[in-house]
């Protein structure tokens, strides 16, 4: 850890620094030369890195340029990677005796001691088991260096023939939910095992938690491996999509040929999944799945969907929008969707601290309706999520408007709404007509809504878009008005941004006020209710918040870095009042983001490294935060740059530090030292002052 305490404050002349940096009190400063500044655009760009899947340690790719030709693919790829650190890999991490999991929670295992690849022999895994671990409050972290003073302190049977066992701990998963899934194999099982005369361990279970946890601490939305199968198989009916899809192929035929979008490669139509008919004689295929009794496809059809010959009889049967359940979206706050790093325990956290709403990552249509197990997790939620959405990104109704019915059969309760991606700028995205691309498709876009809305029958459907595409020719405040009132989105989110324009330079916050204005015109001309419109761009404090909300007409502000930066933005918002949060309630945070991606990703061993891995990423945004007591004027404002500088104590500098090596020092504070050989690569690179454009 790089001893921050030996450097001192420079003598500065305020008035020489350049215009645009954070006005940090002269007696914290370090330097006057601004600090790197952080690339946001390679940071939404990238997406080479899935945060939902349960093993989100190993690098994914997520097919997002579906629908390109290998070369293209290669040629997109490369560019998108443009400052984003390429092939970042976090190694698997796995226990040096690996043992079944079904045997480390006391199940049975079908294959059988001989025929399982893990071994079944519980003694020999706890006597190499690595030592349990123990997560410190924060009242035992010194906020002077080396801030971990001694040895955290254990309790450990007398005698016992397993030393590693940590009768002190606490594990995050038992305290939450009664009960460990990952038994033995857990990182905390001194936690939830207790130890006899004999010296056998046994796993403990309480009764009380785990009758609560079912309404407190499950986790939602899980797409069974029978839904995924149906989908990798293409046999998962969408009838309500697939007579959508039929119609306007009829109504497109009618019409006269249309001119072709410029921008958007022509894409095939798929033969997939559309094209079977919901009465079609489906050969019965058998499951494998956990050796369960093979049944038919036929069967689980039925099962999942319905009585299909009702559903035949009349097959397109939405509900009318008028019967959808309507977004009250007033006063509450919105963290917006954010890939990767916008991951569940992410949310947990903000929610803790004052998000009324949040949104899933970003899934592509192509890899949802392509059964992909990482995609479809990226629409768990927490039931501490009290109004959730699922974020979408295609570029057809073909793959859309299934993708919506699929989302709306298997959770039709609890999903709150889906958003339709109209903003992501990434090369990938954008060139497979998806994403930003849409908002120069005016025709298909309103397909897609129009579909997407049948097919989500109660589940609100809202869009998120950007100002526009290129520069200089912003079009949402055209397009918008026909979203809300033409096509029925429920509720809009406007990034103040064109795909071309950097985060280096400010949203165009009077542009979002003439969309807002031209939507409430359309509404009121149609005698409409109006829909919630949420701005974006650069919010970073309460005043900025509320300043905005009045003067731009908005309804509320989606909030997306300043969350990232310092998550506590919500309670700041809905408390009015700017926090002077010191470094310890910002480590007691990270704490809490730390239990909560235990309970997300594992206590077992892959599941430490992932959380450890998920907090450096969450400290890649953090360390950026300038603690306004250091500042002299305020409110403190995102896209300033901070020369190097010194915090109020140790603990406080160090949480400031750029070096990422630094993010691992923090994470070891909660879970130990990390496996040999583990680093943490950032997901982008920061440009050096003035430096070089990316993408975007
Ligand atoms: C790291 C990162 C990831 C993002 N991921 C998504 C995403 O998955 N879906 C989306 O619609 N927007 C995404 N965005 C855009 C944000 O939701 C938001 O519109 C944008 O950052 C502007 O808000 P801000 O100025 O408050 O950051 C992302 C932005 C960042 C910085």
């Amino acid at each position: 850890m790089e001893d921050t305490t030996a450097k001192t404050p420079v003598t500065v002349d305020r008035r020489t620094l350049p215009p645009g940096t954070a006005p940090i009190k002269a007696q914290y400063l370090l330097s006057t030369k601004p600090r790197a500044t952080p690339d946001d655009d390679a940071a939404e760009g990238a997406t080479t890195a899935r945060s939902g899947a349960r093993r989100g340690d190993g690098d994914n790719d997520v097919n997002a340029g579906q629908g390109l030709s290998k070369r293209a693919l290669a040629r997109e790829q490369k560019k998108s990677q443009r400052g984003a650190n390429k092939a970042r890999r976090f190694g698997k991490v796995r226990d040096e005796v690996d043992l079944c999991w079904r045997v480390a929670n006391g199940a049975v295992c079908e294959y059988g001691a001989e025929n399982c690849r893990f071994t079944h022999d519980v003694v020999t895994y706890l006597e190499s088991k690595t030592p349990d671990l123990r997560i410190p409050q924060v009242s035992e972290i010194s906020d002077a260096v080396p801030f971990v003073t001694s040895e955290i302190s254990t309790i450990r049977k007398p005698g016992s023939k397993y030393p590693n066992v940590d009768y002190g701990t606490e594990c995050p998963i038992f305290q939450e939910s009664g009960e460990c899934r990952y038994g033995y194999k857990c990182r905390f099982m001194g936690g939830h095992a207790s130890e006899d005369a004999e010296g056998n361990i046994t796993l403990t279970e309480n009764q009380d938690k785990k009758a609560q946890a079912a309404l407190t601490t499950h986790e939602m939305n899980f797409a069974s491996a029978e839904v995924q199968k149906l989908l990798r198989s293409k046999k998962y009916p969408t009838p309500i999509a697939k007579a959508y899809l039929e119609e306007i192929k009829n109504t497109d035929e009618n019409s006269t040929a249309k001119p072709k979008d410029p921008e958007v490669p022509s894409v095939e139509e798929p033969a997939s999944h559309t094209n079977e008919t919901a009465n079609s004689a489906v050969p019965p295929i058998r499951l494998e799945e956990n050796g369960a009794d093979a049944m038919a496809v036929d069967e689980i059809v039925l099962k999942r969907t319905g009585d299909l010959t009702s559903q035949q009889d009349a097959p397109d049967v939405p509900a009318r929008f008028s019967e959808k359940k309507r977004l009250d979206w007033a006063g509450k706050t919105y963290l917006a969707p954010l890939t990767t790093v916008g991951n569940l325990p992410f949310r947990r956290l903000c929610v803790k601290l004052g998000a009324d709403i949040t949104c899933g990552e970003m899934g592509l249509a192509n890899s949802f309706l392509a059964g992909s197990k990482e995609e479809w997790s990226l629409v768990r939620r927490h039931p501490s999520e009290s109004i959730f959405g699922i974020q979408v990104a295609g570029n057809k109704p073909h793959t859309l408007v299934p993708t919506a019915e699929i989302i709306g059969r298997e959770f039709p309760n609890t999903v709150d709404f889906v958003d339709l991606n109209c903003g992501c700028p990434i090369d990938l995205v954008f060139r497979a007509g998806s994403g930003s691309a849409l908002l120069d498709s005016a025709g298909k876009l309103g397909k897609i809504i129009v579909g997407m809305n049948k097919a989500l029958g109660e589940i609100p459907l809202t869009v998120k878009l950007r100002t526009g595409v290129k520069e200089g020719r912003n079009n949402a405040h055209k397009l918008m008005p026909r979203v809300a009132t033409e096509w029925q989105a429920s509720a809009l989110t406007l990034h103040g941004r064109t795909r071309q324009q950097r985060y280096t330079k400010s949203a165009d916050w009077n542009y979002i006020k003439e969309c807002v204005e031209a939507v409430r015109a359309k509404e009121a001309e149609e005698d409409l209710a109006p829909v919630p419109i949420f701005g974006g761009g650069d919010c970073y404090s309460a005043q900025d918040y509320w300043e905005k909300r009045e003067k731009y007409g908005v309804d509320g502000i989606m909030i997306a870095r300043g969350a990232l930066i310092k998550p506590w933005i919500f309670t700041e918002v809905k408390e009015h009042r700017e926090w002077d949060i010191s470094a310890r309630e910002r480590l007691d945070l990270m704490r809490d983001y730390v239990e909560f991606g235990l309970n997300h990703f594992g206590t077992d061993t892959a599941g430490v490294n992932t959380t450890r891995r998920y907090l450096c990423e969450a400290l890649s945004f953090q360390y950026r935060y300038v603690p306004i007591g250091l500042l002299e004027t305020l409110p403190p404002k995102i896209n300033e740059r901070a020369p190097a500088f010194t915090g109020r104590n140790d603990l406080e500098t160090l949480l400031a530090s750029p070096d990422s090596s630094d993010w691992v020092k923090v994470s070891e504070m909660f879970l130990g030292p990390p496996p040999p050989g583990w680093i943490f690569t950032p997901k982008h690179k920061s440009n050096s002052y003035g430096g070089e454009e990316s993408q975007g």
